[in-house]
């Protein structure tokens, strides 16, 4: 089967981005992790499909697959080439999209400066809703691996995040300790881990390893879950910048229980196709 797609990126995190309302397909496990290879397929750290509106009040359907082939429930810096594509396409002619995921409705806004904002949604903090194994909700909670003992927030972004505080982003263990921490036994459906560093109320530095694809340049639900626990943590303002070894998000959280915006850029690299 011969299928077109968009190689896209936002800050680094690179997407193949397929249309499946203009050629109807579903992707196996191994397929995914085909497409994803960086040698034997295209390369990238999500597939995403662009699919039919589930629902009257949505725009489009909007499926994410890390490379290791699991289907997830949210991707921020996707959702950004997710908007870009469906008008480059000419899929849509908005400019204010309403898309479903797995984890939720997300609303995204093309900007006229090329940048695009996303409404992320609410974060949730309720362990059994990101999930998350603990006795009760907490700011922070101390997990145990390997005889260390780290303190973590956790949240969902629609995703599982927790989130790590370091004094140095540049010597932060990622390579050592991501890997374990993305499979500890008390996060069921593993979990992206944030590594941040506080440089100001409105300035973090962050590394994301992503469950499912490892170490990525950025990781917008990252910065996101940064952010709010940063910030439900007292250390953040309502505005904050992100720097990530890829560029910069903006993130705004007025507060528990309202949306978290990001706001980035998103750029289209190459078109091609390719035989399944
Ligand atoms: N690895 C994530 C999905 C992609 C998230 C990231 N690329 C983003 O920009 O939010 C997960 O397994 O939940």
């Amino acid at each position: 089967m011969r299928v077109a797609f968009t190689k896209m990126q936002g800050l680094g995190n690179d997407f193949v981005v397929i249309d499946t309302i203009s050629q109807s397909l579903s992707l196996t496990a191994s397929q995914v992790r085909r497409i994803a290879d960086r040698r034997l397929g295209i390369g990238c750290d999500q597939v995403l499909l662009v699919a039919p509106p589930p629902s009257p009040e949505v725009d489009f359907g909007y499926r994410i697959f890390n490379a290791d082939g699991g289907e997830v429930e949210q991707c921020g810096n996707g959702a950004r080439c997710f908007a870009r594509f469906v008008r480059e396409q000419g899929l849509t002619g908005k400019e204010r999209l309403q898309v479903q995921t797995a984890g939720g409705v997300i609303r995204l806004h093309l900007e006229t400066d090329k940048q695009v904002t996303v409404d992320m949604g609410v974060p949730r903090f309720a362990p059994d809703e990101i999930p998350f194994k603990a006795d009760h909700e907490a700011d922070s909670y101390l997990l145990e691996f390997d005889k260390q003992r780290v303190e973590i927030g956790a949240v969902s972004m629609g995703n599982p995040h927790c989130v790590l505080r370091v004094a140095a982003i540049d010597a932060a263990p990622i390579a050592c300790w991501g890997p374990i921490l993305e499979r500890h036994p008390r996060f069921p459906q593993r979990v992206n881990v944030g590594f941040v560093e506080v440089i100001s109320p409105g300035h973090i530095r962050l590394r994301v390893y992503e469950r499912g694809a490892g170490e990525t340049p950025a990781c917008g639900t990252g910065a996101c879950a940064a952010m709010v626990i940063g910030r439900r943590r007292g250390w953040l303002s309502e505005q904050v910048n992100v720097d990530l070894p890829g560029g910069r998000l903006g993130i705004h959280w007025a507060g528990e229980g309202r949306s978290v915006w990001m706001t980035g850029p998103a750029e289209t690299v190459f078109e091609g196709a390719i035989e399944l």
